[in-house]
């Protein structure tokens, strides 16, 4: 099969990540005899440094031609100083946008020699298998008017939606919630926040398409407690885009760490966008310590999301479970008698780990 993929490696460990992704990939399609051919477009600070720009039109371009698109991180202490509207962060809300990208798909995967690797009680988070769904393109993050107004004294951000954009996401949670475990948990603030009291009725009159999954309503206060102390009662989680945000990265404290979280940004049809759900770590790039498994399960996720392949994400997340099975850490895991290792080593141990695979042992592994 051909497929054209671009690469958004973008700021930080982005850049160090993608080229596990592509590796990786590129076994897979020998493996496969697959044809992917691969192009790399700037975004983010990169691209503020190179075009002054954070989403050049050659990136949009690309992009739209492209069969999938995989991207690292954006961001930086460099850039941090810009206005609001050339920050590397707009290059990544752009690329969102332009391409319509409304439902992120955030799975919340264990792998069972990394229970360890969790702050949180074994018997807490064992068993747990968590899809949040984010809506991506709308709320707080995009709502007009936004900025310093009143001669720079007073300052507005606006949540805005559409019913549209709320009905579209909800029909998608539905969708996952009947391919997996019926189980739907929908997150707001009804309590205060008029969106949310809208959210909440469209959920109310959704359910009735959908009568065999079980819908629960959770204020998001009380869903960012339960999310680390009862984690097993969420199945798939629908919310807007800045609790999505915010729930997906304390979520990813049930997987060990946040290096291990993969994300599909997709539409109803189409090409989609997959990414890590961490950022550009200032902290630890350029020391070749980053850990790839998240950029790496993010390319299986493109497989299976946009090229509608089987055997070779499975494959992929094997080898993942096979190199932490064999006690391979990256240094944000901190486990107790594994084996530290680099970007570099992770990214080898996975590709040899790559069609040697017995039965999987990965405690979740249904994504939607
Ligand atoms: N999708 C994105 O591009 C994205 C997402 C989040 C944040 N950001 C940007 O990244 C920059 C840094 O933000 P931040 O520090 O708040 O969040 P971050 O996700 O970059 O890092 C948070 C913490 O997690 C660690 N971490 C993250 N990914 C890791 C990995 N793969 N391996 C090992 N450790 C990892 C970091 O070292 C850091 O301690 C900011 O400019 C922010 O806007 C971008
Ligand atoms: C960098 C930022 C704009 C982005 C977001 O908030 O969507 C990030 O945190 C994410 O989770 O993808
Ligand atoms: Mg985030």
């Amino acid at each position: 099969m051909k497929r054209h993929i671009v690469m958004l490696p973008g700021d930080g460990i982005g850049k160090e990540i993608m080229g596990s992704a592509k590796i990786v990939l590129q076994t897979i399609a020998t493996e496969f005899g697959h044809q992917f051919t691969f192009a790399e477009h700037a975004i983010g600070g990169s691209a503020i440094d190179q075009f002054q720009t954070p989403l050049p039109d050659t990136t949009v371009k690309a992009c739209e031609e492209a069969d999938a698109i995989l991207l690292g991180a954006v961001g930086g202490e460099k850039w941090d100083s810009l206005p609001g509207d050339q920050r590397p962060e707009k290059g990544l809300l752009g690329i969102r946008k332009a391409l319509g990208l409304f439902a992120n798909l955030r799975p919340i995967k264990g792998f069972l020699p990394l229970l360890h690797a969790s702050p949180l009680k074994e018997e807490v988070i064992k068993g747990s298998d968590i899809l949040i769904i984010r809506e991506l393109t709308g709320g707080l993050y995009f709502g007009e008017p936004k900025g310093r107004i009143e001669k720079g004294n007073a300052v507005v951000d606006t949540l805005y939606y559409h019913r549209t954009e709320m009905e579209r996401i909800i029909d998608k949670a539905f969708q996952s919630a009947q391919h997996r475990n019926k189980k739907l948990t929908s997150v707001d603030k009804a309590n205060v926040l008029e969106s949310s009291r809208f959210w909440r009725e469209i959920v109310e009159a959704k359910r009735k398409e959908y009568p065999d999954v079980a819908v629960e309503h959770l204020l998001v206060d009380a869903a960012a407690m339960k999310l680390i102390t009862q984690p097993n009662q969420f199945d798939v989680i629908v919310t807007e885009n800045l609790f999505g945000d915010i729930l997906s990265d304390e979520a990813s404290v049930l997987t060990g760490s946040l290096g291990m979280l993969p994300s599909a940004s997709i539409r109803t049809d189409g090409i989609g966008l997959y990414e890590p759900v961490h950022g550009s770590a200032p902290d630890i790039a350029g020391k070749g310590i980053a850990n790839p498994l998240g950029m790496i399960l993010s390319a299986a996720l493109m497989l299976r999301h946009s090229f509608d392949m089987h055997e070779e994400p499975d494959e992929i997340e094997r080898a993942v479970q096979t190199s932490l099975d064999q006690g391979y850490y990256t240094a944000d895991l901190a486990i107790e008698d594994g084996i530290v290792v680099s970007t570099k080593e992770m990214t080898d141990i996975v590709i040899g780990n790559l069609s040697t695979n017995s039965v999987s042992n990965c405690i979740c592994n249904s994504y939607a």
